[in-house]
C-alpha cells in the first residue's frame, strides 16, 4: 500500500478516533504521526496526497495506470523512463454506464429444465398454466360438511367409532360423489373438496358423537360459514394470468411458482460465459505465505461471486506472468466475458494492456476515477466478447468487479439495473478530492436514521477483512460524505443479514462513534 492510495481518502486525518483507527487498520498512521512522510525511506515523495503513486485524477498528467511508487512490486525500475502523460481516468458512474451499455442488444433467448433455469433471466412473462389452485380445496384437516350442522358422518363400515376424522377424502384422491345436504365427510388438507360440501369443519373444531343406531353424528361448537377453510380453485390465478413478467429473474421462488403453475421449462436468456484469468507468479494456491509469496485471494473469491450475478464461470485459470502465455489465453477465450487479475499497472510483467494492444482490442475504460481500484479496465475483444481487467489488490479487484463486471454481466444476461438504494451514513467518511470512492459497510439500526449504514474497518485497497463483513459498498463522491448524509450503495449478492452478527454494535468490525457531524 502506498500513502498515496490511502492519503486521499483521509487527507485531512484530525486525531478523530474514527479516522485514526482506519488509518491504523490500514497501516498508515495517521498525519500528525506521519510528518517525515513525504522522506520516506525511498526518497521524496511531494507532499499532496497523491503526489507519489495516486492517480491524480483527471487533468493531471500520470494516468492512472502509470505507476510510479517504488513500493510497487511492478514499478519501474529506478532511473527508468516516467511513463508518458496519461489520459484522465473515466468517472465512475460513467464507467459504469459504459459497462452496462457494452452488449448494445440481449442475447438470444432459449429454454431451460426448471433445475437448469435458477438465476436466468426469464424472456417471456410467466403466464398461469392453470388455475391455482386447480381444485375447490380443502385447507384443513377435517371434515367436509354440506349444510348446517349436526352432519351424519359417512364412515366406511370398518372404521372403528374413534372419534376425529378417520380416513375419508385424502390430498391426491379425488371423490366424484357428491355429499348430501346434512353430510360430512373426513377430509385431509390438500384433498380435493367434494361435489355439494359447503364447507370444512377443522378437526379440532368438531366433535364426534355415536347414536344408539350405530351411526355416529358430528357437531361442531358454533355454525360453520359457507366456505369456511375451503380453498376456491383460481383463489391465487385463472390459467393466462400474468404471473412475473419478461425481464424478472429466475429465483428459487419462482421456481416453485412455475412448478406450481405448470411449468416443466422455461423461456429464458442463457447466463453469461465468464473465463477468470488469476496472474501473478507471487501466489500460490495452498498453504501459508512464505518467502515473499502470498495466498491467492482472487481466485477463490471471484468464479463463486461472478455466479451469484448470473454467470457461468469455470474454475479459475492461473496463469505464470508471462506476455505470450496471456496472449494465448485471451485469444483462444470463447467465453463472453474474460476477467483478469492482476497486472493492470505498468510494472515489467504487468502484461494486460500490451496483451490487449496485440489483440486488437477497443479499450472502453482504462482507468477510473475511483478508490480503490483505479487502475481497472474494460476492453472490447469482439462486438459481444469483453474483457475486463481487474487490478491485482484484493479489495480494488472487488471495486473493479462491482464497478466494470457487474453492470456487463447484467446486460449480458439481460437482467434489469438494480433499483438504486441509498441509506443514511452511520459516520462521516472523507472524501477523495477528485475519486468516488467504494467503502464497505454493515447495515445497522439507528435510533435516529433508521437504518443506516456503518462504515467498515479494513478497507485498505489489498484487505478483504472489511469486505467480508459487510453488506454494501457505499458511493462515497469526492470530498466526502457527512454523518447522516444518504449515500448511494452496491449490494452484495448474499443476504444482508448474514454479516449482521459481525456488524453488531460493539463487535469488533465497529466503527467508532460517528465523527464530523451533527450527533
Ligand atoms: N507506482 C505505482 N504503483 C502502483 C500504483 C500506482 O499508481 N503507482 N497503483 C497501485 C494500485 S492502486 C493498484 S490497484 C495496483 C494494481 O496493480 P496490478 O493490477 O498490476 O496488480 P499486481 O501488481 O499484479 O498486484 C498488486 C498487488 O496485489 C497482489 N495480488 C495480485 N493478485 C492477487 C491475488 N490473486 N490474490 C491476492 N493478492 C493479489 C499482488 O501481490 C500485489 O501486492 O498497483 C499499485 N501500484
Ligand atoms: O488502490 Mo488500488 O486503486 O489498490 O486499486
Amino acid at each position: 500500500m502506498t500513502d498515496g492510495e490511502f492519503g486521499g481518502a483521509f487527507r485531512d486525518v484530525t486525531g478523530d478516533p474514527f479516522d485514526d483507527a482506519l488509518a491504523l487498520a490500514n497501516g498508515t498512521a495517521p498525519a500528525r504521526l506521519r510528518s517525515g512522510a513525504a522522506d520516506g525511506p525511498y526518497g521524496a515523495r511531494g507532499t499532496g496526497p497523491f503526489a507519489a503513486g495516486g492517480n491524480p485524477g483527471p487533468g493531471d498528467a500520470a494516468g492512472p495506470h502509470h505507476p510510479t511508487g517504488p513500493e510497487s512490486r511492478r514499478a519501474r525500475p529506478a532511473g527508468a523512463p516516467r511513463p508518458p502523460a496519461g489520459h484522465p481516468a473515466t468517472p465512475w458512474p460513467a464507467a459504469r454506464e459504459t459497462a452496462g451499455r457494452a452488449v448494445p442488444e440481449p442475447p438470444e433467448p432459449g429454454t431451460a429444465a426448471l433445475g437448469d433455469a435458477l438465476g436466468r433471466t426469464l424472456a417471456a412473462a410467466l403466464t398461469a398454466l392453470t388455475d391455482l389452485p386447480s381444485f375447490d380445496t380443502s385447507a384443513m384437516d377435517g371434515w367436509a360438511v354440506s349444510g348446517p350442522g349436526p352432519w351424519r358422518v359417512a364412515r366406511p363400515a370398518e372404521e372403528d367409532a374413534e372419534p376425529g376424522p378417520a380416513a375419508g377424502i385424502l390430498a391426491g384422491h379425488a371423490t366424484t360423489e357428491a355429499l348430501p345436504d346434512g353430510h360430512a365427510i373426513p377430509i385431509a388438507t390438500g384433498a380435493r373438496i367434494p361435489p355439494g360440501a359447503t364447507a370444512v369443519l377443522r378437526s379440532e373444531h368438531g366433535e364426534v358423537l355415536d347414536l344408539p343406531d350405530g351411526r355416529a353424528r358430528l357437531y361442531a361448537p358454533r355454525p360453520v360459514p359457507p366456505g369456511q377453510d375451503i380453498r376456491p380453485r383460481g383463489q391465487e390465478c385463472r390459467r393466462g394470468d400474468h404471473l412475473l413478467p419478461a425481464g424478472a429473474v429466475v429465483t428459487p421462488a419462482v421456481l416453485g411458482l412455475a412448478a406450481a403453475a405448470g411449468y416443466d421449462e422455461l423461456s429464458v436468456y442463457p447466463r453469461p460465459t465468464v473465463e477468470v484469468l488469476v496472474l501473478g507468479d507471487e501466489l500460490l494456491r495452498e498453504g501459508l505465505p512464505e518467502d515473499g509469496r502470498i495466498r491467492d485471494a482472487l481466485g477463490p473469491m471471484l468464479a463463486p461471486w461472478l455466479r451469484e450475478l448470473g454467470a457461468e464461470a469455470a474454475a479459475p485459470r492461473h496463469l505464470a506472468d508471462d506476455a505470450d502465455t496471456l496472449y494465448e489465453a485471451v485469444a483462444g477465450s470463447t467465453a463472453d466475458l474474460v476477467v483478469t487479475t492482476g497486472g493492470t499497472a505498468s510494472g515489467p510483467v504487468d502484461h494486460v494492456h500490451p496483451t490487449l494492444r496485440r489483440l486488437g482490442a477497443e479499450l472502453l475504460v482504462d482507468g477510473v476515477a475511483v478508490r480503490p481500484g483505479h487502475p481497472m479496465l474494460l476492453a472490447r475483444l469482439a462486438p459481444r466478447r469483453h474483457l475486463v481487467g481487474l487490478p491485482g489488490n484484493p479489495l480494488a479487484a472487488v471495486s473493479g468487479l462491482l464497478t466494470l463486471a457487474e453492470p456487463l454481466l447484467r446486460s449480458l444476461a439481460a437482467r434489469r439495473p438494480a433499483a438504486p438504494y441509498r441509506a443514511p451514513l452511520a459516520a462521516a467518511v472523507h472524501g477523495h478530492p477528485h475519486d468516488t470512492r467504494l467503502v464497505p459497510v454493515a447495515y445497522r439500526d439507528d435510533e435516529r436514521h433508521g437504518l443506516v449504514a456503518t462504515p467498515l474497518h479494513f478497507h485498505g485497497p489489498a484487505m478483504l477483512r472489511g469486505i467480508a463483513a459487510a453488506d454494501a459498498m457505499a458511493v462515497i463522491p469526492p470530498n466526502g460524505a457527512e454523518y447522516g448524509a444518504e449515500v448511494e450503495l452496491l449490494e452484495l449478492p448474499w443476504p444482508a443479514s448474514w454479516s449482521a452478527g459481525w456488524a453488531a454494535p460493539g463487535a469488533p468490525y465497529d466503527a467508532a462513534a460517528p465523527s464530523g457531524g451533527p450527533a
